[in-house]
Protein backbone atom coordinates (compact mmCIF):
# COMPACT_ATOMS: atom_id res chain seq x y z
CA UNK A 1 0.00 0.00 0.00
CA UNK A 2 1.33 3.32 -0.75
CA UNK A 3 1.06 6.19 1.50
CA UNK A 4 -1.25 8.22 -0.56
CA UNK A 5 -4.08 5.01 -0.73
CA UNK A 6 -2.69 4.70 3.33
CA UNK A 7 -3.99 8.34 3.69
CA UNK A 8 -7.25 8.11 1.89
CA UNK A 9 -8.17 4.98 3.28
CA UNK A 10 -7.12 6.19 7.13
CA UNK A 11 -9.32 9.23 6.66
CA UNK A 12 -12.48 7.26 5.20
CA UNK A 13 -12.56 4.56 8.05
CA UNK A 14 -11.37 6.94 10.74
CA UNK A 15 -14.66 8.07 11.82
CA UNK A 16 -16.17 4.20 11.62
CA UNK A 17 -13.39 2.78 13.64
CA UNK A 18 -13.66 5.21 16.16
CA UNK A 19 -17.51 4.80 16.01
CA UNK A 20 -17.14 0.97 16.24
CA UNK A 21 -14.88 1.32 18.86
CA UNK A 22 -16.78 3.51 21.03
CA UNK A 23 -20.05 0.96 20.67
CA UNK A 24 -17.58 -1.64 21.82
CA UNK A 25 -16.44 0.15 25.33
CA UNK A 26 -19.87 0.86 26.01
CA UNK A 27 -21.10 -3.12 25.42
CA UNK A 28 -18.27 -3.76 27.62
CA UNK A 29 -18.89 -1.90 30.28
CA UNK A 30 -22.34 -2.55 30.30
CA UNK A 31 -21.88 -6.12 30.55
CA UNK A 32 -19.11 -6.25 32.69
CA UNK A 33 -20.88 -3.18 35.19
CA UNK A 34 -22.30 -5.86 38.35
CA UNK A 35 -18.47 -6.50 38.35
CA UNK A 36 -17.20 -3.16 39.51
CA UNK A 37 -20.14 -0.60 39.92
CA UNK A 38 -22.98 -1.44 42.68
CA UNK A 39 -25.96 -3.57 41.29
CA UNK A 40 -28.96 -1.08 41.09
CA UNK A 41 -31.21 -3.06 40.60
CA UNK A 42 -30.38 -5.28 43.70
CA UNK A 43 -29.80 -8.44 41.64
CA UNK A 44 -27.91 -11.80 42.51
CA UNK A 45 -24.20 -11.13 41.54
CA UNK A 46 -23.19 -13.28 38.49
CA UNK A 47 -20.27 -13.53 35.62
CA UNK A 48 -20.49 -11.06 32.77
CA UNK A 49 -22.79 -11.11 29.97
CA UNK A 50 -22.17 -10.45 26.30
CA UNK A 51 -24.23 -8.75 24.23
CA UNK A 52 -27.80 -10.68 23.17
CA UNK A 53 -26.87 -13.70 23.68
CA UNK A 54 -25.87 -13.19 27.23
CA UNK A 55 -24.44 -16.63 29.58
CA UNK A 56 -25.89 -18.99 26.82
CA UNK A 57 -22.55 -19.58 25.38
CA UNK A 58 -21.20 -20.82 29.43
CA UNK A 59 -24.14 -22.86 29.91
CA UNK A 60 -24.16 -25.11 25.96
CA UNK A 61 -23.46 -28.38 26.08
CA UNK A 62 -24.10 -31.94 28.22
CA UNK A 63 -23.58 -30.37 32.00
CA UNK A 64 -24.99 -26.98 32.66
CA UNK A 65 -25.09 -28.19 35.84
CA UNK A 66 -21.27 -28.57 36.22
CA UNK A 67 -20.75 -24.68 34.59
CA UNK A 68 -23.61 -22.97 36.82
CA UNK A 69 -22.03 -24.64 39.73
CA UNK A 70 -18.26 -23.40 38.99
CA UNK A 71 -20.60 -19.76 39.03
CA UNK A 72 -21.62 -20.07 42.21
CA UNK A 73 -18.34 -20.87 43.53
CA UNK A 74 -16.84 -17.48 42.02
CA UNK A 75 -20.36 -15.44 42.90
CA UNK A 76 -21.60 -17.08 45.67
CA UNK A 77 -24.63 -19.29 46.47
CA UNK A 78 -27.36 -17.27 44.70
CA UNK A 79 -26.27 -15.99 41.19
CA UNK A 80 -27.98 -14.42 38.15
CA UNK A 81 -27.66 -15.11 34.95
CA UNK A 82 -29.36 -13.90 31.35
CA UNK A 83 -30.00 -16.26 28.45
CA UNK A 84 -30.96 -14.49 25.63
CA UNK A 85 -33.54 -11.95 27.10
CA UNK A 86 -34.52 -14.37 30.08
CA UNK A 87 -33.01 -13.68 33.37
CA UNK A 88 -32.16 -16.57 35.71
CA UNK A 89 -31.50 -17.01 38.99
CA UNK A 90 -29.80 -20.01 40.30
CA UNK A 91 -29.28 -21.04 44.16
CA UNK A 92 -26.63 -23.54 45.19
CA UNK A 93 -26.50 -23.93 49.10
CA UNK A 94 -29.55 -24.82 51.59
CA UNK A 95 -29.69 -21.28 53.11
CA UNK A 96 -30.35 -20.17 48.97
CA UNK A 97 -32.69 -23.23 48.19
CA UNK A 98 -34.70 -22.91 51.66
CA UNK A 99 -35.51 -19.16 50.72
CA UNK A 100 -36.76 -19.92 47.40
CA UNK A 101 -38.56 -23.43 48.21
CA UNK A 102 -39.86 -22.47 51.42
CA UNK A 103 -39.97 -19.37 52.40
CA UNK A 104 -40.62 -17.93 48.99
CA UNK A 105 -42.28 -20.96 47.74
CA UNK A 106 -46.10 -19.91 47.58
CA UNK A 107 -44.24 -17.11 45.09
CA UNK A 108 -41.55 -19.07 43.30
CA UNK A 109 -43.63 -22.09 42.63
CA UNK A 110 -44.76 -21.62 39.12
CA UNK A 111 -43.17 -23.07 35.81
CA UNK A 112 -41.34 -21.62 32.58
CA UNK A 113 -42.83 -23.88 30.31
CA UNK A 114 -40.44 -25.17 27.45
CA UNK A 115 -41.13 -24.41 24.42
CA UNK A 116 -41.42 -27.70 23.94
CA UNK A 117 -44.43 -28.32 25.69
CA UNK A 118 -46.25 -25.37 24.34
CA UNK A 119 -48.92 -27.06 23.31
CA UNK A 120 -52.03 -25.34 23.15
CA UNK A 121 -54.61 -28.47 23.15
CA UNK A 122 -52.38 -29.95 25.84
CA UNK A 123 -50.81 -27.96 27.75
CA UNK A 124 -53.94 -27.07 29.87
CA UNK A 125 -54.25 -30.35 31.26
CA UNK A 126 -50.40 -30.55 32.41
CA UNK A 127 -49.87 -31.25 35.89
CA UNK A 128 -45.61 -30.88 35.22
CA UNK A 129 -45.93 -27.59 33.65
CA UNK A 130 -49.31 -25.67 34.55
CA UNK A 131 -48.94 -23.01 37.34
CA UNK A 132 -49.97 -23.76 40.37
CA UNK A 133 -53.87 -23.09 40.12
CA UNK A 134 -57.08 -25.47 40.58
CA UNK A 135 -56.15 -27.50 37.58
CA UNK A 136 -52.90 -28.61 38.82
CA UNK A 137 -54.46 -28.90 42.73
CA UNK A 138 -57.21 -31.32 41.33
CA UNK A 139 -54.53 -33.69 39.03
CA UNK A 140 -51.83 -33.78 41.61
CA UNK A 141 -54.47 -34.71 44.55
CA UNK A 142 -55.89 -37.23 42.38
CA UNK A 143 -52.35 -39.13 42.13
CA UNK A 144 -51.35 -38.68 45.24
CA UNK A 145 -54.59 -40.87 46.30
CA UNK A 146 -54.58 -43.21 43.69
CA UNK A 147 -50.84 -43.61 42.88
CA UNK A 148 -48.27 -42.69 46.00
CA UNK A 149 -50.37 -43.13 49.15
CA UNK A 150 -49.33 -45.97 51.32
CA UNK A 151 -52.70 -47.57 50.31
CA UNK A 152 -52.24 -47.85 46.80
CA UNK A 153 -48.25 -48.56 47.51
CA UNK A 154 -49.32 -51.70 49.21
CA UNK A 155 -52.40 -52.88 46.60
CA UNK A 156 -49.32 -52.44 43.56
CA UNK A 157 -46.87 -54.09 45.98
CA UNK A 158 -48.37 -57.34 43.79
CA UNK A 159 -47.65 -55.98 40.64
CA UNK A 160 -44.42 -54.74 41.42
CA UNK A 161 -43.33 -57.98 42.57
CA UNK A 162 -44.44 -59.83 39.26
CA UNK A 163 -42.63 -56.87 37.22
CA UNK A 164 -39.45 -57.85 39.57
CA UNK A 165 -39.85 -61.33 38.85
CA UNK A 166 -39.91 -61.38 35.60
CA UNK A 167 -36.72 -59.25 35.18
CA UNK A 168 -34.90 -62.04 37.55
CA UNK A 169 -36.10 -64.54 35.16
CA UNK A 170 -34.77 -62.95 32.21
CA UNK A 171 -31.36 -62.27 34.26
CA UNK A 172 -31.18 -65.95 34.76
CA UNK A 173 -30.90 -66.87 31.16
CA UNK A 174 -28.42 -64.38 30.74
CA UNK A 175 -26.03 -65.14 33.24
CA UNK A 176 -22.23 -65.01 32.14
CA UNK A 177 -23.31 -62.38 29.37
CA UNK A 178 -22.53 -59.01 29.22
CA UNK A 179 -25.44 -56.98 29.79
CA UNK A 180 -26.56 -53.11 29.53
CA UNK A 181 -28.52 -52.92 32.67
CA UNK A 182 -30.07 -49.89 32.01
CA UNK A 183 -32.49 -51.38 29.48
CA UNK A 184 -33.60 -53.64 31.30
CA UNK A 185 -34.33 -51.71 34.43
CA UNK A 186 -36.42 -49.26 31.91
CA UNK A 187 -38.33 -52.11 30.64
CA UNK A 188 -39.19 -53.22 34.16
CA UNK A 189 -40.11 -49.90 35.53
CA UNK A 190 -41.98 -49.18 32.99
CA UNK A 191 -43.81 -52.35 32.67
CA UNK A 192 -44.70 -51.63 36.20
CA UNK A 193 -46.32 -47.99 35.77
CA UNK A 194 -47.99 -49.55 32.20
CA UNK A 195 -50.15 -52.34 34.62
CA UNK A 196 -50.69 -49.95 37.38
CA UNK A 197 -52.22 -47.10 34.72
CA UNK A 198 -53.92 -49.87 31.93
CA UNK A 199 -53.53 -53.23 33.78
CA UNK A 200 -50.80 -54.38 31.29
CA UNK A 201 -47.38 -54.40 30.31
CA UNK A 202 -46.58 -52.49 27.31
CA UNK A 203 -42.68 -53.29 26.26
CA UNK A 204 -41.41 -56.79 26.44
CA UNK A 205 -38.31 -57.39 27.75
CA UNK A 206 -37.43 -60.13 25.66
CA UNK A 207 -37.48 -57.86 22.17
CA UNK A 208 -33.69 -58.12 21.40
CA UNK A 209 -33.69 -55.63 18.98
CA UNK A 210 -35.23 -53.26 21.79
CA UNK A 211 -38.08 -51.77 18.79
CA UNK A 212 -40.93 -52.14 21.13
CA UNK A 213 -42.92 -50.82 18.10
CA UNK A 214 -41.00 -47.82 18.79
CA UNK A 215 -42.43 -46.91 21.82
CA UNK A 216 -39.54 -47.01 23.67
CA UNK A 217 -37.47 -44.78 20.82
CA UNK A 218 -40.03 -42.15 20.96
CA UNK A 219 -40.08 -41.23 24.92
CA UNK A 220 -36.59 -41.32 24.80
CA UNK A 221 -36.72 -38.95 21.91
CA UNK A 222 -39.28 -36.81 23.55
CA UNK A 223 -37.21 -37.18 26.77
CA UNK A 224 -34.34 -36.03 24.52
CA UNK A 225 -36.48 -32.70 23.00
CA UNK A 226 -37.78 -31.71 26.68
CA UNK A 227 -34.93 -31.78 27.89
CA UNK A 228 -33.27 -29.72 25.80
CA UNK A 229 -30.79 -26.61 27.64
CA UNK A 230 -31.27 -24.47 24.12
CA UNK A 231 -34.55 -23.56 24.33
CA UNK A 232 -34.65 -20.69 21.47
CA UNK A 233 -38.26 -19.58 22.03
CA UNK A 234 -38.22 -18.82 25.65
CA UNK A 235 -35.07 -17.17 25.44
CA UNK A 236 -36.60 -14.59 22.64
CA UNK A 237 -40.00 -14.97 22.71
CA UNK A 238 -40.24 -13.28 19.47
CA UNK A 239 -38.92 -16.31 17.82
CA UNK A 240 -41.00 -18.85 19.51
CA UNK A 241 -43.28 -18.94 16.69
CA UNK A 242 -40.79 -19.64 14.05
CA UNK A 243 -39.54 -23.34 15.94
CA UNK A 244 -36.27 -22.80 14.89
CA UNK A 245 -34.64 -25.25 16.13
CA UNK A 246 -37.89 -27.78 15.40
CA UNK A 247 -38.49 -28.77 19.37
CA UNK A 248 -42.03 -27.96 19.15
CA UNK A 249 -42.68 -29.71 15.82
CA UNK A 250 -40.43 -32.26 16.71
CA UNK A 251 -42.06 -33.04 20.24
CA UNK A 252 -45.73 -33.01 18.73
CA UNK A 253 -44.14 -36.01 16.69
CA UNK A 254 -43.65 -37.53 19.46
CA UNK A 255 -46.25 -37.07 21.06
CA UNK A 256 -48.93 -38.67 18.21
CA UNK A 257 -46.51 -41.63 18.37
CA UNK A 258 -47.03 -42.27 21.63
CA UNK A 259 -50.92 -41.38 21.99
CA UNK A 260 -51.60 -43.56 19.16
CA UNK A 261 -50.03 -46.81 21.15
CA UNK A 262 -52.90 -47.08 23.83
CA UNK A 263 -55.83 -45.22 21.75
CA UNK A 264 -57.34 -48.38 21.30
CA UNK A 265 -56.92 -49.18 24.85
CA UNK A 266 -58.42 -46.45 25.98
CA UNK A 267 -61.62 -46.62 23.49
CA UNK A 268 -62.35 -50.09 24.33
CA UNK A 269 -62.05 -48.98 28.08
CA UNK A 270 -64.13 -46.42 27.69
CA UNK A 271 -67.05 -48.01 26.02
CA UNK A 272 -66.90 -50.12 29.32
CA UNK A 273 -66.74 -47.56 32.31
CA UNK A 274 -69.86 -46.06 29.75
CA UNK A 275 -71.84 -49.46 29.97
CA UNK A 276 -74.71 -49.79 32.05
CA UNK A 277 -73.10 -53.00 33.66
CA UNK A 278 -70.42 -50.71 35.50
CA UNK A 279 -70.01 -50.20 38.85
CA UNK A 280 -67.43 -48.25 40.73
CA UNK A 281 -65.81 -51.32 42.34
CA UNK A 282 -64.82 -52.74 38.84
CA UNK A 283 -62.11 -50.12 38.26
CA UNK A 284 -58.87 -52.11 38.52
CA UNK A 285 -56.23 -49.64 36.74
CA UNK A 286 -55.34 -45.89 37.10
CA UNK A 287 -57.41 -45.44 33.58
CA UNK A 288 -60.51 -46.81 35.03
CA UNK A 289 -60.53 -43.81 37.46
CA UNK A 290 -59.57 -41.42 34.95
CA UNK A 291 -62.41 -42.32 32.82
CA UNK A 292 -64.84 -42.33 35.74
CA UNK A 293 -63.65 -39.12 36.56
CA UNK A 294 -64.98 -37.83 32.57
CA UNK A 295 -61.21 -37.54 31.79
CA UNK A 296 -61.17 -36.13 27.79
CA UNK A 297 -58.35 -37.77 25.99
CA UNK A 298 -56.13 -34.75 25.53
CA UNK A 299 -56.29 -34.63 29.41
CA UNK A 300 -55.23 -38.77 29.72
CA UNK A 301 -52.54 -38.75 27.63
CA UNK A 302 -51.10 -35.96 28.91
CA UNK A 303 -50.97 -37.11 32.14
CA UNK A 304 -50.18 -40.19 31.48
CA UNK A 305 -47.58 -39.34 29.48
CA UNK A 306 -46.03 -37.11 31.99
CA UNK A 307 -46.41 -40.32 34.62
CA UNK A 308 -43.68 -42.13 31.91
CA UNK A 309 -41.51 -38.94 31.11
CA UNK A 310 -41.15 -38.37 35.10
CA UNK A 311 -41.58 -41.70 36.90
CA UNK A 312 -39.54 -44.09 34.58
CA UNK A 313 -36.03 -42.09 33.70
CA UNK A 314 -35.50 -40.75 37.28
CA UNK A 315 -35.58 -43.93 38.68
CA UNK A 316 -33.93 -46.25 36.16
CA UNK A 317 -31.32 -43.00 36.20
CA UNK A 318 -30.93 -43.79 39.96
CA UNK A 319 -30.67 -47.52 39.74
CA UNK A 320 -27.82 -47.26 37.47
CA UNK A 321 -25.93 -44.89 39.38
CA UNK A 322 -26.05 -46.77 42.27
CA UNK A 323 -25.00 -49.65 41.37
CA UNK A 324 -22.23 -47.98 39.54
CA UNK A 325 -21.58 -46.97 42.61
CA UNK A 326 -21.46 -50.66 44.25
CA UNK A 327 -19.95 -51.98 41.50
CA UNK A 328 -16.99 -49.62 42.06
CA UNK A 329 -16.92 -49.82 45.46
CA UNK A 330 -17.18 -54.15 46.00
CA UNK A 331 -16.86 -53.96 49.93
CA UNK A 332 -19.95 -51.79 50.11
CA UNK A 333 -21.91 -54.28 47.95
CA UNK A 334 -20.74 -56.80 50.49
CA UNK A 335 -21.62 -54.75 53.22
CA UNK A 336 -25.31 -54.92 52.02
CA UNK A 337 -24.97 -58.52 51.06
CA UNK A 338 -24.93 -58.79 54.86
CA UNK A 339 -27.45 -56.46 56.11
CA UNK A 340 -29.54 -58.42 53.48
CA UNK A 341 -28.73 -62.13 55.33
CA UNK A 342 -29.44 -60.29 58.12
CA UNK A 343 -32.85 -59.17 58.17
CA UNK A 344 -34.70 -61.12 54.78
CA UNK A 345 -35.37 -64.51 55.42
CA UNK A 346 -38.10 -65.04 53.30
CA UNK A 347 -37.97 -66.15 49.22
CA UNK A 348 -39.84 -62.75 48.50
CA UNK A 349 -38.65 -59.81 49.84
CA UNK A 350 -41.51 -57.68 51.92
CA UNK A 351 -41.92 -53.65 52.69
CA UNK A 352 -41.44 -54.34 56.15
CA UNK A 353 -38.07 -56.01 55.70
CA UNK A 354 -36.84 -53.28 53.42
CA UNK A 355 -37.79 -50.57 55.86
CA UNK A 356 -35.04 -52.99 58.24
CA UNK A 357 -32.05 -52.17 55.35
CA UNK A 358 -30.38 -49.20 56.77
CA UNK A 359 -27.07 -49.72 54.81
CA UNK A 360 -29.35 -50.14 52.05
CA UNK A 361 -30.87 -46.73 52.62
CA UNK A 362 -27.67 -45.72 53.24
CA UNK A 363 -26.39 -46.20 49.77
CA UNK A 364 -29.23 -44.64 48.07
CA UNK A 365 -28.61 -41.70 49.98
CA UNK A 366 -25.13 -41.30 49.23
CA UNK A 367 -26.12 -42.17 45.41
CA UNK A 368 -28.45 -39.19 45.31
CA UNK A 369 -25.94 -36.47 47.10
CA UNK A 370 -23.72 -37.53 44.36
CA UNK A 371 -25.72 -38.03 41.19
CA UNK A 372 -29.17 -36.62 41.65
CA UNK A 373 -31.20 -37.64 38.65
CA UNK A 374 -32.55 -33.78 38.46
CA UNK A 375 -29.76 -31.78 38.79
CA UNK A 376 -31.52 -28.81 38.84
CA UNK A 377 -34.87 -29.58 40.05
CA UNK A 378 -37.53 -28.66 36.87
CA UNK A 379 -37.36 -24.64 36.29
CA UNK A 380 -39.50 -22.78 38.73
CA UNK A 381 -41.28 -19.15 37.76
CA UNK A 382 -41.63 -16.47 39.94
CA UNK A 383 -45.24 -15.18 39.63
CA UNK A 384 -44.65 -11.96 41.93
CA UNK A 385 -40.90 -9.74 42.14
CA UNK A 386 -40.21 -11.32 45.65
CA UNK A 387 -36.64 -11.35 47.88
CA UNK A 388 -34.43 -13.97 48.85
CA UNK A 389 -31.20 -13.53 50.62
CA UNK A 390 -31.49 -10.01 50.20
CA UNK A 391 -31.47 -10.33 46.65
CA UNK A 392 -34.49 -9.29 44.11
CA UNK A 393 -35.62 -11.61 41.99
CA UNK A 394 -37.96 -10.22 39.62
CA UNK A 395 -41.29 -11.53 38.39
CA UNK A 396 -41.09 -14.31 35.71
CA UNK A 397 -37.13 -14.69 36.27
CA UNK A 398 -36.81 -18.46 35.76
CA UNK A 399 -35.32 -20.05 39.38
CA UNK A 400 -33.33 -23.18 39.06
CA UNK A 401 -32.19 -24.76 42.16
CA UNK A 402 -28.65 -26.66 41.81
CA UNK A 403 -28.95 -30.08 44.15
CA UNK A 404 -25.59 -31.23 41.85
CA UNK A 405 -23.48 -28.76 43.29
CA UNK A 406 -24.90 -28.68 46.70
CA UNK A 407 -23.98 -32.71 46.97
CA UNK A 408 -20.32 -31.82 46.20
CA UNK A 409 -20.01 -28.52 47.99
CA UNK A 410 -17.02 -29.44 50.96
CA UNK A 411 -18.91 -26.76 52.76
CA UNK A 412 -21.51 -29.17 53.63
CA UNK A 413 -20.33 -32.56 52.94
CA UNK A 414 -16.34 -34.22 54.39
CA UNK A 415 -14.68 -35.76 51.26
CA UNK A 416 -17.49 -34.74 48.99
CA UNK A 417 -16.24 -36.53 46.45
CA UNK A 418 -16.38 -39.91 47.77
CA UNK A 419 -18.58 -42.54 47.84
CA UNK A 420 -19.15 -43.03 51.73
CA UNK A 421 -22.73 -44.53 52.42
CA UNK A 422 -21.78 -44.90 56.39
CA UNK A 423 -21.99 -40.94 56.46
CA UNK A 424 -25.53 -41.20 56.91
CA UNK A 425 -25.87 -44.37 58.89
CA UNK A 426 -25.73 -42.38 62.74
CA UNK A 427 -27.81 -39.38 60.90
CA UNK A 428 -30.96 -38.19 61.17
CA UNK A 429 -30.89 -36.79 57.18
CA UNK A 430 -32.68 -37.51 54.58
CA UNK A 431 -34.06 -36.52 51.64
CA UNK A 432 -37.81 -35.84 51.99
CA UNK A 433 -37.66 -32.44 51.92
CA UNK A 434 -37.05 -30.85 55.39
CA UNK A 435 -32.85 -30.76 54.94
CA UNK A 436 -31.90 -28.65 52.11
CA UNK A 437 -28.73 -29.74 52.02
CA UNK A 438 -30.19 -33.26 50.21
CA UNK A 439 -32.90 -32.53 47.93
CA UNK A 440 -33.12 -34.35 44.49
CA UNK A 441 -36.85 -34.91 44.88
CA UNK A 442 -36.94 -30.62 45.36
CA UNK A 443 -38.83 -29.66 48.62
CA UNK A 444 -42.62 -27.43 48.89
CA UNK A 445 -45.04 -27.31 46.71
CA UNK A 446 -43.72 -28.49 43.66
CA UNK A 447 -41.37 -31.28 45.29
CA UNK A 448 -42.07 -34.49 43.22
CA UNK A 449 -45.50 -36.31 44.13
CA UNK A 450 -44.02 -39.68 43.13
CA UNK A 451 -41.57 -40.06 45.75
CA UNK A 452 -42.63 -43.02 47.57
CA UNK A 453 -43.42 -44.97 44.81
CA UNK A 454 -40.13 -43.61 43.34
CA UNK A 455 -38.08 -45.05 46.16
CA UNK A 456 -40.14 -48.36 46.87
CA UNK A 457 -39.22 -49.42 42.99
CA UNK A 458 -35.41 -48.17 43.89
CA UNK A 459 -34.79 -50.22 47.07
CA UNK A 460 -37.11 -53.31 45.64
CA UNK A 461 -34.93 -53.58 42.27
CA UNK A 462 -31.51 -52.66 43.67
CA UNK A 463 -32.25 -55.56 46.98
CA UNK A 464 -33.50 -57.99 44.20
CA UNK A 465 -30.23 -57.50 42.11
CA UNK A 466 -27.81 -57.14 44.70
CA UNK A 467 -29.38 -60.62 47.12
CA UNK A 468 -29.62 -62.78 43.79
CA UNK A 469 -26.66 -61.98 41.18
CA UNK A 470 -22.72 -61.21 41.82
CA UNK A 471 -22.15 -58.30 39.81
CA UNK A 472 -18.71 -56.88 38.24
CA UNK A 473 -17.54 -54.64 35.26
CA UNK A 474 -16.46 -57.20 32.35
CA UNK A 475 -13.17 -55.72 31.90
CA UNK A 476 -10.28 -56.37 34.56
CA UNK A 477 -10.06 -52.53 34.67
CA UNK A 478 -9.58 -50.74 38.05
CA UNK A 479 -13.41 -50.08 38.93
CA UNK A 480 -12.52 -46.86 40.57
CA UNK A 481 -11.36 -45.39 36.51
CA UNK A 482 -15.42 -46.52 35.63
CA UNK A 483 -16.84 -43.58 33.81
CA UNK A 484 -18.53 -41.39 35.93
CA UNK A 485 -19.85 -37.99 33.74
CA UNK A 486 -23.37 -37.82 33.46
CA UNK A 487 -25.08 -36.09 30.39
CA UNK A 488 -27.91 -33.26 31.15
CA UNK A 489 -31.59 -33.93 30.36
CA UNK A 490 -34.98 -34.28 32.04
CA UNK A 491 -32.73 -36.87 33.70
CA UNK A 492 -29.01 -37.03 34.48
CA UNK A 493 -27.73 -39.75 33.00
CA UNK A 494 -24.44 -41.77 32.22
CA UNK A 495 -22.63 -40.64 29.55
CA UNK A 496 -20.90 -44.00 28.70
CA UNK A 497 -23.67 -46.82 29.27
CA UNK A 498 -23.33 -48.81 32.28
CA UNK A 499 -22.72 -52.68 30.68
CA UNK A 500 -21.98 -55.64 33.61
CA UNK A 501 -21.36 -58.88 33.41
CA UNK A 502 -23.28 -61.24 36.68
CA UNK A 503 -23.42 -64.73 37.80
CA UNK A 504 -26.09 -66.13 40.41
CA UNK A 505 -25.22 -66.45 43.40
CA UNK A 506 -26.00 -69.81 45.40
CA UNK A 507 -29.19 -69.65 47.23
CA UNK A 508 -29.62 -68.50 50.40
CA UNK A 509 -31.56 -70.41 53.05
CA UNK A 510 -35.03 -69.65 54.18
CA UNK A 511 -36.26 -69.93 57.13
C1 LIG B 1 -35.77 -41.44 41.73
C2 LIG B 1 -36.95 -41.04 41.33
C3 LIG B 1 -37.42 -39.62 41.15
C4 LIG B 1 -36.75 -38.43 41.32
C5 LIG B 1 -35.31 -38.21 41.77
C6 LIG B 1 -37.69 -37.37 41.00
C7 LIG B 1 -37.39 -36.02 41.07
C8 LIG B 1 -38.28 -35.02 40.76
C9 LIG B 1 -37.97 -33.61 40.82
C10 LIG B 1 -36.64 -33.02 41.23
C11 LIG B 1 -39.08 -32.94 40.45
C12 LIG B 1 -39.23 -31.42 40.31
C13 LIG B 1 -39.34 -30.73 41.65
C14 LIG B 1 -39.34 -29.23 41.51
O1 LIG B 1 -39.50 -28.72 40.41
O2 LIG B 1 -39.14 -28.54 42.51
C15 LIG B 1 -40.11 -33.91 40.13
C16 LIG B 1 -41.38 -33.59 39.70
C17 LIG B 1 -42.32 -34.53 39.38
N1 LIG B 1 -42.20 -35.89 39.50
FE1 LIG B 1 -40.60 -36.91 40.19
N2 LIG B 1 -38.88 -37.93 40.64
C18 LIG B 1 -38.77 -39.29 40.73
C19 LIG B 1 -39.76 -40.24 40.50
C20 LIG B 1 -41.04 -39.94 40.11
C21 LIG B 1 -42.09 -40.92 39.88
C22 LIG B 1 -41.92 -42.43 40.10
C23 LIG B 1 -43.19 -40.24 39.42
C24 LIG B 1 -44.52 -40.76 39.00
C25 LIG B 1 -44.78 -41.96 38.56
C26 LIG B 1 -42.83 -38.82 39.40
C27 LIG B 1 -43.67 -37.81 39.01
C28 LIG B 1 -43.38 -36.46 39.06
C29 LIG B 1 -44.29 -35.42 38.64
C30 LIG B 1 -45.70 -35.62 38.08
C31 LIG B 1 -43.63 -34.20 38.85
C32 LIG B 1 -44.17 -32.79 38.58
C33 LIG B 1 -44.85 -32.26 39.84
C34 LIG B 1 -45.31 -30.82 39.73
O3 LIG B 1 -44.83 -30.08 38.88
O4 LIG B 1 -46.16 -30.42 40.53
N3 LIG B 1 -41.53 -38.68 39.82
N4 LIG B 1 -39.60 -35.17 40.35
Amino acid sequence: MDLTTFVIDYNLSFPLFALSTIIFILLIVKQTKPLFFKNKENLPPGPPRLPIIGNLHQIAGDRPHVSIASFAKNYGPLISLRFGKQLVVVASSPEAAMGILKTQDHLLSSRVVPVSMKQAHLLPHSLMWSECNQTWKTLRTLCQTELFSGKSLEAHSILRNEKLSQLLDFLRKKQGQVINIEDVVFITLFNTLSSIIFGKDLLDLNDEHGTHNGLKESLHKLLELSGSTIDLGSFYPMLERFDLNGIRRGTMKQFDKIFSYWEDIIEERRARVNSSSWSSGQAHSFLDRLLENNFSNNQINQLITELFIAGTNTTTSMVIWTMSELVRHQQVMSKIEQEMKKEINSHEITNFQLSKLNYLQACIKEAFRLQPPVPLLLPHMAVETCEVMNYKIPKNSKVFVNVWAMGRDSKIWDEPLSFKPERFMDSRLDFKGQNFELIPFGSGRRMCPGLPSGVVSLEFILASLIREFDWALPDSDDPLKLDMNGKFGMALKRVMPLKLIFKQKQAYQYA
